[in-house]
């Protein structure tokens, strides 16, 4: 979704952007060739192997900062705190993370079962499954895969690990494979327990929240932020995370009338989708949505809030391009001018 992504950054010449899911850099080296001898590009994985590309290809460019670590600890990195002009966070594993065998996050190519990104940091998915309680596996496959057979998976797991432990990325699908009844999934059927186990093994949803909070608070006015996600849980969060800082909460009759709404977030848009080309040429861009957001305001760049933006920001501001002067107070009365000085 590079060209939607592009869109929705909005970069400009001498801004400050940090893109905090380098994966192989495919997203960052279209935003530097936008960027001006005066912009900077912030560079994060959890991976080192992604580190190690990053150093490679971009640790020489004067306007790039790299560094290893989660995007939910962004705020502790000194070149955040100068502030931002976009902030893209492109979920999930990298296409080298799900195709060697070695890294153990694939069902189809056995290797050792690891499946973090950060082979440094945590618990292997071998070693939380060798000691996690029933219950505790049964309700990560539900949570994180909603998988609906998590009970008997998780029966399944512990009595295997009763007779030798599991270790092998192929040990675990063989085992799933044995549980689930064939022809209930369109998909393999150690699909959703990959998933939730992956999801469990790096935090990915605690991380998320953490750090969809510190790219919001590191934006600066007029900033943008990019969020691709890969399943509907990421999306679900992405989504009200936006809808909270950009719409007012429920009102309710009976309680005092709420303080006027501010919003520190604009919807630029709905979500998106990868086109039916891009599909094509990446299967895995079929699950892929995209949603952008604003911090309101005028800052580093002319805030023109895009088509179909949160609430009439859309009308008030045409097409895009037009200047939005002051924050937009939430108004009660639907129509009422929502611009005001
Ligand atoms: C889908 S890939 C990104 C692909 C990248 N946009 C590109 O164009 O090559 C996701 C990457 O994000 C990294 N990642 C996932 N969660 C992370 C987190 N919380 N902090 C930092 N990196 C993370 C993964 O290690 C992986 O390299």
């Amino acid at each position: 979704m590079v060209a939607q992504v592009m869109e929705g950054l909005r970069v400009i010449g001498d801004g400050a952007y940090l893109d905090g899911t380098f994966g192989r850099g495919g997203h960052a080296r279209r935003v530097l060739e936008r960027l001006g001898p005066g912009g900077r590009l912030l560079l994060m994985d959890k991976d080192p192997e992604a580190i190690a590309v990053a150093e490679r290809e971009f640790g020489a460019d004067p306007r790039v900062a790299i560094r290893r670590g989660s995007f939910a600890a962004l705020a502790d990195w000194a070149p955040v705190r100068g502030g931002l002009d976009g902030v893209l966070l492109d979920l999930g594993v990298s296409s080298p993370q799900l195709d060697v065998a070695g890294r153990g996050f694939s069902f189809g190519k056995d290797g050792p079962l690891d499946m973090r990104m950060d082979p440094d940091a945590g618990e292997s998915a071998a070693e939380w499954l060798a000691r996690a309680e029933e219950r505790e596996i049964a309700d990560v496959l539900w949570t994180y895969g909603e998988e609906r057979m998590s009970r008997r998976i998780a029966r399944a797991i512990v009595a295997r690990r009763g007779e030798a432990p599991l270790t092998r990325t192929a040990e675990l699908a063989e085992l799933v494979a044995g549980v689930v009844p064939r022809g209930r999934h369109d998909i393999h059927p150690a699909t959703r327990t990959f998933q939730a186990v992956r999801i469990h093994v790096n935090r990915e949803l605690a991380d998320l929240e953490a750090g969809l909070e510190a790219a919001h608070a590191a934006l600066r006015p007029g900033g943008r932020l990019a969020v691709i996600s890969f399943h509907s849980l990421e999306d679900r969060i992405v989504k009200r995370y936006i809808a909270r800082h950009a719409k007012p909460p429920p009102g309710n009759r009976r309680l005092p009338a709420a303080p006027a709404f501010e919003p520190s977030l604009i919807a630029i848009g709905d979500a998106r989708k990868a086109d039916a080309a891009e599909v094509a040429a990446n299967p895995r861009a079929r699950s892929a949505v995209l949603r952008v957001a604003e911090k309101p305001g005028i800052g580093n760049r002319e805030s023109g809030i895009g088509k179909a933006g949160g609430r009439s920001a859309g009308a008030a501001a045409g097409s895009g391009g037009a200047l939005l002067r002051f924050p937009i107070p939430y108004s009660p009365f639907p129509g009422a001018a929502e611009l005001r000085p």
